[in-house]
């Protein structure tokens, strides 16, 4: 099994964010992790997809776009010609949960649900056939640098069971408070792809920062 880290953009420098970018591809990041919010859906605005326009020519790294903003059906369609790679929505903002899926995957770019910490796996079970990944919060959405909420943990567990006992291929990410410390029980628990923002951005060597997560979650699984 193999960990993945995906920087979160929300806590880079968006005066340079080209750059930024490149930053941590050339340190190992394996996805671009893009953080949409609205207002509504959460307490915060964010940005758009020009954002992706911005950064799209800049790396080969696929665009994992969270979008954090109630309709998403109205801005799929912009999302995926910005050039995402996967869009995850989040169960709680979407009535039909279905639909939202099968609209993303019409576009031919992988299709996640993204749940907040209190919301139970059950509610997604009937969709789990038609889904490439599962982003579980480990804080409450809307904002960067929160600290990490430990009893999601056992949802991650109960998940992961879930997805090996219907022999399915979903990749679970999981988003907030990633640190070199908390991303220990976490891919213990199954996860492999982590979104980290202000674990790297916030320090000036980037590339260590980004380096000490992956060992960390890599020597958890591996011993
Ligand atoms: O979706 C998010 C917040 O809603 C961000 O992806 C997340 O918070 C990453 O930031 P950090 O690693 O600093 O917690
Ligand atoms: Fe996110």
């Amino acid at each position: 099994m193999m960990i993945q880290i995906a920087p979160s953009i929300l806590a880079a420098n968006f005066a340079k964010l080209g750059e930024e970018v490149k930053e941590v591809e050339q340190a190992g990041a394996k996805l671009i992790h893009i953080d949409v919010m609205d207002g509504h859906f959460v307490p915060n605005i964010s940005f758009g997809s020009i954002v992706l326009d911005a950064i799209r020519p800049l790396t080969d790294l696929p665009l994992d776009v969270h979008l954090m903003i109630e309709n998403p059906d109205q801005y799929i369609e912009q999302f995926a010609q910005a050039g995402a790679d996967y869009i995850t929505v989040h169960v709680e903002a979407c009535r039909h949960l279905h639909r939202t899926i099968q609209l993303i995957r019409s576009y031919g770019i992988k299709a996640g649900v993204v749940l907040n910490p209190h919301t139970p796996i059950e509610s997604i079970q009937h969709v789990l056939e038609d889904i490439d990944m599962v982003l579980l919060m480990t804080v409450n959405p809307g904002f960067g640098g929160q600290k990490f909420i430990h009893s999601v943990v056992p949802k991650i567990e109960a998940l992961s069971s879930l997805i090996k006992e219907r022999g399915l291929d979903i990749a679970i990410e999981i988003d907030g408070g990633i640190t070199a410390e908390t991303i220990v029980p976490c891919a213990q628990a199954g996860a492999t792809i982590f979104v980290a923002g202000s674990a790297i951005y916030s320090k000036e060597d980037r590339t260590a920062a980004l380096q000490e997560i992956l060992a960390a979650g890599e020597a958890a699984i591996n011993g």
